[in-house]
C-alpha cells in the first residue's frame, strides 16, 4: 500500500471517535498501514495537536478492538495525528489546509496521495467536494479519493443532486460510498460461501429456494439521535441502503473474476431486476411500524413518541418490512422478505434461506404422513457470526418420527476486524468492491421512491408494536402462508398483537 495523507473532516465528531480512530489504530497494530502515517483532523473548534492526540487516545481506550498499551508504537501512531481548524464554508480554510497537507507530505516523504474522509453532516458533502476542487487540494501528483458516509440523499432527486455535486470534483472511481454493512466479515464472505461450495452453488436458485428472509433487528431505540432519526426513519436509515445492499449481495450471480467492476455489475443487475412497486400497490407489499411502550429484558421502556427530542405526534417509522421479487430467471417467483426495526425482541442481523420441499410425493406420505420441516440455511451476520443448516433426521427413540437438527459453524471470533477496518483498508488500497457504486444507490432510491411518496401522501398505515416484541402483526401477514423464521418467542404475544391492532394510526 502506498502511503497517503488521511484528511478527516469531522475529526471531533461521534463517528470519528467511535469507529474511525479505532479502525486506523487496529490497522496500524495489525501492520497493515505501510509507510509513514499522516492524519490531519478538521473541525471548527480550536484544538492543539496535543489535545487532539489525547482525544484520539481516549477514543482508542474506549472503543478499540485491540488492547491499547503504552509503547513506542502507540506514541508513533498518536504523533501521526495533527489538527487544523476548518469551517467547511470558508474557502480560505482550505488554502490553509493545502499548505498543511503539503508540509506533511514534504516532511514525511508522502507521494501526494490524499484520502479525504467526510465524517460530517451530509449537507456539507457537496460544498466540501467543491472546495477541495477549487482550493487545489485535489490537484496532486498522487491519487485522490473521497470517502463519504451515509445518508446519500433523502430521496431519488436529492441523491442525484448530491451525486452531481460530487462528480464535479471527483471521478466515480475516486468516490468510496461507505455502507458499513458491506464491511461486515460475514457479508464479505457471502460470495465465497455461495460459490465455493458446490452444494450451495447448485441449490442457489428458484428451483430449490422457497423464500429468502433478510432481517436486521435491533434492541436499541432512537438513542441520542432523535434529530436525525425522526427525519429519516427506518426506510431511509436502514432499508434504502443496508437492507438493499444485503439483498444485492445475497442474490447476485457468480462474478467472473471478483473484480470490483464485476461484483458491482452483478449487484446492479439484481437491484435493476427488482420488480418496481406501484404507489397504489405499496400497501400490499410494505408494512411500517413505530414502537410503543413495552419491556426489554423485563425493564419498562418508553414509546417512540415519548423519547426525548421526538415530536409527540411523529408519524415516523421505526420498523419496516417489505416483500419483493427479483424478475430474472434465477430468482423468478421467489419472494424476498426484508425487515428491519428498532426496539425489537433481539439484536440479530441474519439471512434465512428456506428451501423447497421438492419431493412432496408418496415416498413421504408412505413414511407415516410426516410433515417435514423445511431445510433452512441461516447466515448470521451479527452480533457474532455463524452459519447453520437445518436438516431432518430420524429420531431413534421415537419410531419413525423425524426431527429437525441443526449443523452449525460458529465463527464468533472476538478478534475479527470490524467493518470500518475492512472498509478503510480497502479504500486505502483503492479497492471499491465493498463500496456502493452510484448506480446501485440510484436504483435503490428509485425502488424506494414510491414508498416515500405513499408515506408522504398518508397512504401507508403506521402500525404500533410493543417494544420488546417481534414487530407489528401486519408484517407476519405480509408472508401469507409462510412465516418469519427464528424469531424469539415473545413474552406476551397477545398483548403486543392487541397493541398493534388497536393502533393503526395513519392512512388506509
Ligand atoms: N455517528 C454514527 O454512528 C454514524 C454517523 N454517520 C454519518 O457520519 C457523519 C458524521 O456523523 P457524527 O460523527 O455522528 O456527527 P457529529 O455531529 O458527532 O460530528 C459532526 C462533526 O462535524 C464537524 N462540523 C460540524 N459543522 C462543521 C462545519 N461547519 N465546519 C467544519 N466541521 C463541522 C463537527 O466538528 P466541530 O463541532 O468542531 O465543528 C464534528 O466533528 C454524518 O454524515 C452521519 O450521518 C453514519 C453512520 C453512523
Ligand atoms: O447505519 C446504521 O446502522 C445501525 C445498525 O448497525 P449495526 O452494525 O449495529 O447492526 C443502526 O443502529 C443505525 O440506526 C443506522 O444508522
Amino acid at each position: 500500500m502506498e502511503s497517503s495523507t488521511f484528511v478527516l473532516f469531522g475529526a471531533t465528531g461521534d463517528l470519528a471517535k467511535r469507529k474511525i480512530y479505532p479502525a486506523l489504530y487496529n490497522l496500524f497494530a495489525d501492520g497493515k498501514l505501510s509507510g509513514p502515517l499522516s492524519v490531519i483532523g478538521l473541525g471548527r473548534r480550536e484544538l492543539s495537536n496535543e489535545t487532539f492526540q489525547a482525544q484520539v487516545l481516549d477514543s482508542l481506550r474506549t472503543f478499540s478492538r485491540r488492547p491499547v498499551v503504552e509503547s513506542a508504537g502507540l506514541q508513533r501512531f498518536l504523533l501521526a495525528f495533527e489538527y487544523s481548524m476548518l469551517d467547511v464554508g470558508r474557502p480560505e480554510d482550505y488554502t490553509k489546509l493545502l499548505a498543511h497537507v503539503q508540509q506533511r507530505e514534504a516532511e514525511l516523504g508522502i507521494p501526494g496521495n490524499r484520502m479525504f474522509y467526510l465524517s460530517v453532516g451530509p449537507e456539507f458533502f457537496g460544498p466540501i467536494a467543491a472546495n477541495i476542487h477549487e482550493s487545489g487540494l485535489g490537484d496532486t501528483t498522487g491519487w485522490k479519493r473521497l470517502i463519504i458516509e451515509k445518508p446519500f440523499g433523502r430521496d431519488l432527486q436529492s441523491a442525484r443532486e448530491l451525486n452531481e455535486s460530487l462528480t464535479a470534483a471527483f471521478r466515480e472511481e475516486e468516490i468510496f460510498r461507505i455502507d458499513h454493512f458491506l464491511g461486515k466479515p460475514m457479508v464479505q464472505n457471502l460470495e465465497v460461501l455461495k460459490y465455493s461450495n458446490p452444494v450451495l452453488r447448485a441449490l442457489w436458485q428458484n428451483r430449490y429456494i422457497a423464500n429468502v428472509q433478510i432481517t436486521a433487528a435491533e434492541t436499541v431505540g432512537v438513542e441520542e439521535r432523535a434529530g436525525y432519526y425522526d427525519k429519516s426513519g427506518a426506510l431511509r436509515d436502514m432499508f434504502q441502503n443496508h437492507m438493499l445492499q444485503l439483498l444485492m449481495m445475497m442474490a447476485m450471480q457468480l462474478p467472473k473474476d471478483s473484480s470490483p467492476e464485476d461484483v458491482r455489475s452483478k449487484k446492479r443487475h439484481v437491484i435493476r431486476s427488482v420488480r418496481p412497486l406501484l404507489k397504489e400497490e405499496v400497501t400490499q407489499h410494505v408494512v411500517r411500524g413505530q414502537y410503543g411502550a413495552g419491556h426489554m429484558k423485563g425493564k419498562a421502556v418508553p414509546a417512540y413518541l415519548n423519547e426525548p427530542g421526538i415530536d409527540a405526534s411523529s408519524q415516523n417509522e421505526t420498523y419496516i418490512a417489505a416483500r419483493l421479487w427479483i424478475d430474472d430467471p434465477m430468482w423468478s417467483e421467489v419472494p424476498f422478505y426484508i425487515r428491519t426495526g428498532k426496539r425489537l425482541k433481539e439484536k440479530s442481523t441474519r439471512i434465512v434461506i428456506e428451501f423447497k420441499e421438492p419431493f412432496n410425493d408418496s415416498h413421504n406420505v408412505n413414511r407415516g404422513k410426516l410433515t417435514l420441516e423445511p431445510n433452512l440455511l441461516v447466515i448470521e451476520i451479527g452480533p457474532g457470526e455463524g452459519i447453520s443448516l437445518q436438516l431432518n433426521t430420524k429420531n431413534p427413540r421415537q419410531h419413525g418420527s423425524l426431527e429437525p437438527v441443526s449443523i452449525r459453524h460458529d465463527s464468533a471470533n472476538p478478534d475479527l476486524p470490524e467493518a470500518y477496518e475492512n472498509l478503510i483498508y480497502d479504500a486505502l488500497l483503492g479497492d471499491a468492491t465493498f463500496f456502493a457504486h452510484w448506480e446501485e444507490v440510484e436504483l435503490s432510491w428509485q425502488w424506494v421512491q414510491p414508498i416515500l411518496e405513499a408515506v408522504e401522501e398518508g397512504k401507508l398505515p403506521l402500525h404500533t408494536y410493543a417494544a420488546g416484541s417481534n414487530g407489528p402483526a401486519a408484517a407476519d401477514e405480509l408472508l401469507g402462508e409462510n412465516h418469519w423464521w427464528l424469531d424469539e418467542p415473545e413474552e406476551d404475544v397477545e398483548a403486543s398483537r392487541r397493541t398493534d391492532e388497536q393502533a393503526i394510526r395513519a392512512g388506509a
